[in-house]
């Protein structure tokens, strides 16, 4: 199997051109590839695929072969795929993702590859049904509800950018203990498909820094639907504005919940290396 490994702000994925080559097991391939030891070394696996709806459709799988609806930092990396290795040709395009299609605009450098990219993330979805999470009424927001976990009680912001989210404000992030509470509130049963859970520290009303712990994977240095739901959380807690500068261990990012209700994400996309993996 030919892949190419790239990643945005750090989150690796071994991505596929499936308009060339066929991946029959996913979800086997990507707990393969995935492993820092005894594989190629990522987050996980992405296949980029023809659409019918869209100049270009994303498939994502977890480092523990769970399929997502959605991934920013991919769907960045997957537009500069698609446009540095000459699938697509114009510098607005759309993508088809479990979340919906997507638009992106692509941010060439001097040497004529994409370096930047924006994606319109869409709407978030808040309501308990949508995101999903137990409890009721199915309509009604999570936004600063307390969450008891070990004597410790956090209060927790839900949002779905198309995969779900949970975003906890704490003083002191770098110290925060990420693989201790993670994977608790992943597999909580007030989320009955996972979670994925942001811990973030305010820096000021238009800047924050975020540590991820990933629904699939564990703690990566950035996730780009993550980053997108601390803005819409930040904001609906009024604690930053709706325009953001997001640092994550791996990158910055840059958000914006704009006047038409959807979610811009700008950041990089960087190809590392290509290479073929018997499968
Ligand atoms: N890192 C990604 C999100 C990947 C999927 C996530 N772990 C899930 O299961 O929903 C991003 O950049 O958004």
């Amino acid at each position: 199997m030919k892949f190419t490994k790239m990643h945005g702000a750090g989150n690796d994925y071994v991505y596929v051109n499936c308009f060339e080559e066929q991946v029959d097991d996913p979800e086997q391939v990507a707990i393969k590839v995935s492993n820092r030891n005894f594989g190629i070394g990522s987050d996980g696996l992405i296949l980029i695929m023809p659409s019918d709806k869209a100049d270009v459709r994303m498939r994502m799988f977890n480092s523990d072969g769970s399929e997502s609806e959605m991934c920013g930092n991919g769907i960045r990396c997957v537009a500069k795929y698609a446009y540095d290795h000459g699938i697509v040709s114009n510098k607005e395009i759309t993508a088809e993702t479990g979340a919906g299609i997507l638009t992106l605009q692509l941010f060439t450098g001097s040497t004529g590859t994409v370096e930047r990219v924006r994606v319109n993330m869409g709407k978030p979805r808040l309501t308990k049904a949508e995101i999903p999470m137990a409890g009721t009424p199915a309509d009604g927001r999570t936004v600063g509800q307390p969450l008891n976990i070990l004597h410790t009680t956090f209060a927790i912001t839900c949002v779905s950018m198309g995969n779900p989210h949970c975003v906890i404000f704490v003083d002191d992030v770098e110290n925060f203990q990420v693989e201790k509470y993670g994977p608790l509130i992943e597999n909580h049963e007030l989320f009955p498909r996972r979670t994925n859970v942001e811990f973030v520290q305010i820096i000021s009303r238009t800047e924050v820094r975020q540590r991820t712990w990933e629904r699939g994977a564990g703690e990566t240095l950035a996730c780009g639907t993550g980053a997108s739901a601390v803005c819409i959380a930040g904001a609906l807690n009024g604690l930053t504005e709706k325009k953001i500068l997001n640092h994550l261990s791996g990158g910055d990012l840059e958000l914006e919940w704009a006047d038409d209700g959807c979610l811009y994400m700008t950041g990089p996309a960087t190809e590392v290396f290509s290479g073929e993996i018997a499968i």
